[in-house]
């Protein structure tokens, strides 16, 4: 699926009108009748609905909706929220279907009227607004749309639950609180971000036969889905050798913090890494290597406990670095990680104290010849940003773009919907994950898993979804099963690994 902005939709929508000749109002009526066969599917016809409509195109599809469902027996009842006149074009043409078909229409005379309205009935479809949506909401969709919210009543949204943005940008607004919102042909880049996803409940796309070359290579932001990592994942060759699938080092820890790289560690061997050094202080490595009994090590020298910079390591026999976990934020271990990651001339991946060290001296991620991979969660990014979190909340698209093509790297911004993003800005969103991975230590599995997944035969960009998506997935079946979203812990994710290879082999 593509991630759409507004602008992007009406482009595809103007497309389809303009150049391949299909009329609007039949792109209307394809959107209004796949949504009434979702509401049939979901709506007994002794419950009583109530359509809500407003006056752009939106409104038109809530029309098609009533009059779908009115022709195969159900009574539902349309409450236009804005004047006649307003009412145009396309949905002009399908309100007066509607009547044609025997519907009748109600008019809202004051706001308050809608409790009345809601009240008798059981279900409320919610096309009162859609991406057509500019400003602050105008009565009287300010006040029914907090009434529906108030009122416990199964709700539908069409597009968009409305009043919720399409866009980036804006974090204060009223919307719907939908239980289901069936999506016209993609979703929305709201769909996806974190202070908009829950408006939309239960989502799901609806398509309407909208010419495909009118954006397959236009729109640079997809969501990444079990059939991508089908099609991509590479398999295990049966004559390969640990060497074959990769000599990974991961450099960080101290002695407050060992925890960290051995999870990361485990987590590589578990996603397939072939080899697995720990470079962290010598302090640790008896109780790292308690838990990790995979792993060799590299005992670093080290200053109160943490990495000091008066050392050389030798990285030049490994496939790929992964860098920063645990690792604290002194500054003798910020100088070090800068150096390391300045001479490395293989795929180093940045996260935590890491990232830490080098939002410090960016010049250093962007001099860098081969791929570099940071993995940030928001607060993370706003530091890197030298932004506030609102900021990276409001905007994780374009942010996460414009800092990918600046320095030339690869951006792993962590939260409920991860967003890959590469140095050319294209962008994909991991579909997998629940709120059990809000929780210390998922990090450090996350960046195990792509440190195992960028040194198998894929492309970058593959090895980086693929990742994301076997983390997230892992917890899924966790939650399914032997664990909940409340004592799911990191460590039980690197166990879970397990039951997601074993569907991808
Ligand atoms: N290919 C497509 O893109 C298709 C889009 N369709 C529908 O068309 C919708 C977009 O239609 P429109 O562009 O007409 O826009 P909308 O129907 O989303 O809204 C536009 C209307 O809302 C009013 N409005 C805007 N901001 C407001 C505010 N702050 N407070 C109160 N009223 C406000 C405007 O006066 C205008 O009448 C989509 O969301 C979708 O539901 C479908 O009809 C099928 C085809
Ligand atoms: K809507």
């Amino acid at each position: 699926m593509h991630i759409v902005t507004a602008n992007e939709m009406y482009e595809i929508d103007r497309f389809a009108i303009e150049n391949a000749g299909v009329d609007g109002t039949i792109l209307m009526e394809n959107a209004g009748r796949a949504i009434a066969e979702k509401v049939v599917s979901l709506v007994k016809k002794s419950e009583e609905i109530l359509v809500l409509v407003g006056s752009g195109n939106n409104g038109g599809d809530g029309f098609v909706i009533a009059k779908t469902l009115l022709n195969q027996g159900y009574k539902p009842t349309v409450l236009q929220l804005a004047a006649n006149e307003k009412i145009k074009g396309a949905a002009l043409y399908h309100k007066q279907l509607f009547i044609n078909y025997g519907g009748t229409i109600q008019q809202l005379q004051a706001s308050d009227e809608i409790t009345v309205f809601l009240n008798n009935t059981d279900v409320v479809i919610d096309a009162m607004l859609g991406i057509g949506i500019t400003g602050t909401l105008r009565p009287p969709f300010d006040q029914v749309i907090k009434a529906v919210n108030e009122v416990d009543k199964l709700t539908i949204s069409v597009d968009i639950p409305s009043g919720v943005p399409a866009d980036e940008g804006v974090l204060d607004f009223i919307g719907i609180e939908a239980d289901y919102t069936f999506v016209i042909e993609e979703p929305k880049m709201s769909v996806f971000l974190e202070h908009c996803t829950a408006y939309y409940g239960n989502w799901s796309v609806v398509k309407i036969g909208l010419p495909h070359q009118a954006y397959a290579n236009q729109i640079k932001r997809n969501t990444w889905v079990e059939q991508k990592v089908r099609t991509t994942l590479p398999s295990r060759d049966a004559f390969s050798h640990k060497g074959s699938h990769g000599r990974g080092l991961i450099i960080g820890g101290s002695r407050q913090m060992p925890g960290s790289v051995a999870m990361t560690a485990l987590a590589s061997l578990r996603a397939g890494s072939g080899l697995i050094t720990i470079a962290t202080v010598k302090e640790a490595i008896s109780s790292i290597a308690q838990q990790c009994l995979e792993a060799t090590f590299l005992p670093l020298a080290s200053q109160e406990g943490v990495i000091s910079e008066r050392q050389q390591i030798d990285i030049s026999t490994y496939d790929a670095i992964a860098i920063g976990m645990g690792m604290g934020r002194k500054k003798d271990t910020g100088l070090l990680t800068r150096k390391i990651v300045a001479k490395a001339k293989v795929p180093v991946l940045i996260d935590a104290d890491g990232l830490y060290h080098i939002s410090e001296e960016l010049s250093v991620i962007t001099n860098r010849k081969s791929p570099t991979i940071l993995t940030p969660h928001f607060g993370e990014m706003a530091m890197l940003l030298d932004t506030t979190i609102q900021n990276v909340i409001a905007h994780p698209f374009s942010l996460a773009e414009s800092f990918s093509r600046k320095h030339g790297v690869y951006l792993v911004l962590k939260g409920p919907n991860t967003i890959v993003s590469d140095p050319e800005g294209n962008q994909w969103v991991n579909t997998t994950g629940n709120a059990g991975l809000a929780k210390g230590g998922s990090g450090d599995v996350l960046s195990g898993i792509l440190l195992a997944m960028i040194m198998q035969r894929q492309k970058m960009t593959e090895a980086l979804s693929n990742g994301c998506f076997i983390h997230g997935k892992a917890a899924d079946n966790l939650v399914v099963k032997k664990h909940s979203e409340q004592d799911l812990l990191a460590t039980d994710v690197i166990k879970g690994l397990a039951s997601v290879f074993r569907t991808f082999s």
